[in-house]
């Protein structure tokens, strides 16, 4: 059985410490509350921005009056830095940035970023569990539906280590073939958020516990039976058991 509590990890109280955080070329819309972005950045173990997400990350200090030269630098910069100012490139070269360049056209930004991050974290001897890359569910569906394959893919390119997309209300991650349980926090019971169990990949037989219209061994099948709009029967724990990877996207808009 796979645990996971990842509401409890992200919020203040209970902070997963071996965290590695990504930011990619998105919104960073977490507007109402930077305070939680920047301890998130603070506290990671490592710290990337990917191509454009370095101006993104740069443009959200500006907005949010913190000052560039007080925050901790991200040790990774990496891309095909077709979306990267040069000037922006040239102010990191200056500092203990790491700047890598990933040209390859045949894989995403993202992926080749995740590559990057391993190598790091080995070189450097530095222990991660879980990535939180910062991916905003809006604009290019191409890149939304990258992003999820990247969930599938992360596995290669990195074991053992959980990678969540983190958006401004929500949190996406690959549950694998097998049985895991979700814990899920009161406020996002109490107000009866959405969660969805989605099969992206393929068709997957799930059963479930902890869920309003919970399923047993049902297909989950595009064109057929999709969980989505789905909410909590009031347990602190959700269960689900897949025959293959189906992604479990929840809101996490009460939480923050
Ligand atoms: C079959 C196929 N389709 C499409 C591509 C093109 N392609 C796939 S990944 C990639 C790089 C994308 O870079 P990224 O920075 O992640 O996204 P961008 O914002 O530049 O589109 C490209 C060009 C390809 N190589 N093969
Ligand atoms: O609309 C978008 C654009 C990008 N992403 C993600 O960011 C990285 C880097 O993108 P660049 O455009 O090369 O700066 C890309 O691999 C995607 O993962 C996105 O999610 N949505």
């Amino acid at each position: 059985m796979e645990i996971w509590s990842p509401c409890e990890d992200i919020t203040e109280t209970c902070k997963s410490k071996n965290y590695g955080i990504l930011i990619l070329n998105v919104p960073i819309a977490f507007d109402c509350n930077h305070n939680f972005v920047m301890s998130l950045w603070d506290q990671a173990k490592v710290r990337m921005t990917v191509d454009g997400g370095t101006q993104r990350w740069m443009d959200w200090l500006k907005v949010n009056k913190y000052d560039l030269n007080k925050v901790q630098m991200p040790e990774l910069i990496s891309g095909d830095m077709d979306s990267t100012p040069a000037m922006t490139l040239e102010y990191f070269k200056n500092t203990t940035t790491q700047v890598i360049y990933t040209p390859d056209q045949n894989e995403t930004d993202f992926v080749k970023a995740l590559r990057e991050l391993d190598k790091y974290c080995k070189v450097n001897n530095i222990q991660i569990d879980t990535i939180y890359a910062l991916a905003d569910t809006s604009g290019r569906l191409d890149q939304i539906l990258a992003n999820i394959n990247t969930l599938y893919k992360c596995k290669q390119i990195i074991s053992n280590t959980k990678l969540y997309l983190l958006a401004k209300s929500s949190l996406t991650w690959l549950l694998d073939a097998g049985k895991h349980s979700l814990s899920i926090p009161q406020t996002l019971r109490d107000s009866q958020q959405w969660c969805s169990l989605l099969p992206i990949g393929e068709p997957c037989q799930v059963s479930t516990t902890g869920l309003k219209w919970n399923l047993d061994k049902k297909t989950l099948k595009f064109g057929s039976l999709v969980s989505t709009s789905n909410t909590y029967d009031g347990s602190e724990v959700v269960t689900v058991e897949t025959d293959h990877p189906v992604v479990w996207s929840m809101s996490i808009k009460t939480l923050l």
